[in-house]
């Protein structure tokens, strides 16, 4: 069994807007083990990037986490930080989940860490990949000197752990536009250089050292896709997080860049969190899977709990719109009727999805906790775990949609 390299405890991101509360990610829980593809699965605006943005402290302004614990394994931090270091409660699904949590001391909730110390930790244990390899680099530096600059600070991060601070804060979209900063030639050397080229080339791009040169550009999609894959594995991180990745790349780029997330995630043994609309990514690549619906994850477990055994009436409408799996892009079909709103003021006490379900009850219009199911590690949000579908409860679909609007 391996480790957890992070464990989410009852997680909830917010947004205070002018028109309110914006319940983003209420209370999500979930562990990513070492080594592991977990994906994170949901019809747009569930709550999948902004649960990414709050593992690796990115939530910005009007948003911030309001609850829960982020869990890292880093017993160099947790000595550093005492005051971070602690256990993290045993999951409510898997029986060895105390084995896998591993002693006391290993673990530091990233929300008490100093901010410097949460930045310094993007990049060499934390990486992120978007949709948009635009927004990862500067257009008017070299992609070659920009993988160096993440070279750089994996490099100092390594040579002294406790300034892991480069000068830029790390790379990428958001640390340029949380900072301001754009990294310079002066930081990086020949070396960096060297490793640059060489991480380009392991990524497939032909002609790493004369790709080096040019500027974002005058790569193709999928070309800079790769490149934004080097430069996140120049941190060597522990955890990339990869937020769909592939969307926006036709089919057969798509399957190519999907292997190669496939092929260095086994030879560095990282973990990868796999945040994707498409069902059949998540079945060619995920070890486990955590399905969303309005900012909570309603199910989750293995791939084949979820996709062979699905509890939860979302989850089985999002398996059930597959045409077919072996379909090389099936996409979420929209279930029937709309995703509820995120308003706070807005938002029953009961299930979500109550008011699209076919098999609302009347207990469904209570708070549904996460129950664990028969296997190990499958849970779901759903009164059905615990029982059979009972027609003469039934609330039928308006009848849910009333009773969520009434409160
Ligand atoms: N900056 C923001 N201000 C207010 N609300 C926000 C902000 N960013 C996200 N949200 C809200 O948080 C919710 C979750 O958004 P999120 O981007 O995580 O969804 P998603 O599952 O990633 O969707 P998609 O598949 O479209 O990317 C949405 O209701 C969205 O409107
Ligand atoms: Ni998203």
């Amino acid at each position: 069994m391996s480790r957890d390299t992070l464990r989410v405890e009852d997680l909830s991101t917010r947004f205070f807007t002018g028109e309110g509360q914006v319940n983003a990610v209420e209370s999500v829980s979930f562990d990513v083990r070492e080594g592991e593809i977990l994906g994170i699965v949901g019809e747009s605006g569930s709550g999948k990037s902004v649960t990414a943005l709050s593992l690796i402290d990115l939530v910005e302004s009007p948003g911030r986490i309001t609850s829960g614990q982020v869990w890292l394994r880093k017993p160099e931090l947790a000595e550093e930080y005492p005051e971070a270091a602690g256990v993290p409660e045993s999951d409510a699904t898997g029986d060895s989940a105390g084995e896998r949590s591993g002693s006391a001391g290993e673990f530091v909730d990233l929300r008490e860490l100093p901010k410097s110390v949460r930045a310094s930790l993007r990049g060499p244990t934390f990486s992120m990949i978007f949709q948009d390899p635009m927004s990862s680099f500067n257009p008017s530096l070299t992609v070659g000197e920009q993988i160096a600059e993440a070279v750089e600070v994996q490099r100092r991060a390594t040579a002294n752990p406790r300034s892991t601070r480069s000068r830029t804060q790390g790379y990428g979209l958001a640390s340029y536009l949380v900072d301001g900063l754009v990294p310079g030639r002066d930081y990086t050397n020949e070396e960096s250089h060297e490793r640059a080229v060489e991480l380009l080339e392991q990524v497939g791009i032909p002609d790493p050292e004369e790709r080096a040169d040019e500027y974002p550009h005058e790569f193709s999609g999928g070309m800079l896709q790769r490149a934004m894959i080097a430069q996140a594995l120049a941190g060597e991180p522990d955890v990339l997080v990869a937020d769909e990745p592939t969307t926006a790349l036709d089919v057969t780029i798509q399957a190519q860049i999907l292997e190669l997330l496939r092929e260095i995630q086994a030879e560095r043994d990282m973990s990868i969190v796999l945040i994707t609309h498409d069902l059949g990514v998540i079945a060619r690549m995920c070890d486990r899977v955590a399905v969303m619906y309005a900012g909570e994850i309603v199910e989750r477990g293995t791939l084949a709990d979820v996709f062979d055994d699905p509890i939860h009436p979302y989850t089985q409408g999002l398996i059930g719109s597959i045409p077919d799996l072996d379909d090389p892009a099936p996409r979420l079909q929209p279930i029937e009727g709309n995703v509820p709103s995120l308003l706070d003021e807005e938002m029953g006490p009961g299930c979500y999805f109550a008011p699209r379900c076919p098999k609302a009850m009347e207990s469904c219009l209570d708070p549904q906790p996460e129950r664990k199911a028969g296997g190990e590690e499958h849970a779901a949000r759903c009164v059905l775990v615990d029982g059979e579908y009972d027609e003469s409860e039934a609330v039928g679909e308006a009848r849910a949609a009333e009773v969520t609007d009434d409160d």
